[in-house]
């Protein structure tokens, strides 16, 4: 076992568009999902991990006028609610991270950075994604294998090209890397990047991808609230 600690930080300043969301409603993660927030699943399945953790920061707008009211016993101990969320994903984590080494992690400390709207994944999953990483120069993401024949397409919408999949994985998270490595790689990549990984990309290094599930997708469209609640309670009655 390595004497590096463990940090998780959970982006959670998006506003969820895609999801149908107007300036007058809530955020998608705030949204009940089988009689909870969608980010009180999330933070549900790194909790039951918590003897693992050094730390969890669950980073959110300076604008976020719902979290207190959403999650009332939110941060309890070694738990961090930060108000420094930005205009992109890419900038919400890397003022977490700069915020995280305020608090004490440290550069040589792991994170494992988790989607709030990805509110389905397990502790096993989060597990095994540990397990992979932590003793990895590099470190490395939940990944997904295609399931379907991969197509490319002009821009009238027609099939270019049938691509082999073979090669293909679709970036899933937590995406785990040491702090100051994912820190330094995000200030040189800035907003441009969708995830941890392409930072770490860009800097000439190369995630481990790690297998994760189908479940553990991130609810991004209107009907996408409905299998996530499908299998939530699912899994309560034991079923997923
Ligand atoms: N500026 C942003 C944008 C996104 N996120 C977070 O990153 C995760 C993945 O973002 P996604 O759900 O794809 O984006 P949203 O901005 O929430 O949705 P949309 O793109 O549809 O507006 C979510 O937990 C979201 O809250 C964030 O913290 N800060
Ligand atoms: C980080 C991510 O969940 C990996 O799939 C994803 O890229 C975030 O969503 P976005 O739509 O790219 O912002």
């Amino acid at each position: 076992m390595s004497s590096s600690r463990l940090f998780v930080l959970i982006p959670c300043a998006g506003s969820g568009h895609r999801a149908g969301h107007a300036q007058s409603t809530q955020p998608k993660q705030y949204r009940r999902l089988a009689g909870l927030p969608m980010v009180a699943h999330t933070l549900e399945a790194f909790r039951a991990l918590a003897g693992r953790f050094a730390g969890l920061a669950l980073v959110v707008s300076p604008d976020d006028r719902d979290v207190d009211a959403v999650l009332p016993r939110f941060p309890s101990e070694n738990e961090y609610l930060l108000r420094v969320g930005g205009v992109t994903r890419a900038a919400t984590v890397r003022n977490g991270l700069v915020a995280l080494r305020q608090k004490g992690a440290g550069a040589h400390d792991w994170v494992l950075v988790h989607d709030a709207a990805r509110c389905l994944v397990t502790s096993s999953q989060i597990e095994a994604l540990i397990a992979a990483c932590e003793h990895d120069a590099v470190g490395g993401l939940l990944a997904q294998r295609l399931a379907d024949t991969l197509k490319s397409s002009t821009a009238e919408s027609r099939v270019a090209q049938t691509l082999s999949r073979a090669d293909k994985w679709l970036a899933q998270t937590p995406q785990m890397f040491r702090i100051g490595m994912l820190l330094d790689a995000l200030e040189r990549t800035g907003d441009a990047v969708t995830d941890e990984a392409s930072a770490i990309e860009a800097v000439g290094l190369s995630p481990l991808l790690v297998p994760g599930s189908a479940q553990n997708f991130k609810v991004t469209f209107p009907e996408d609230f409905a299998l996530a609640e499908a299998v939530l309670l699912g899994r309560r009655k034991g079923l997923a």
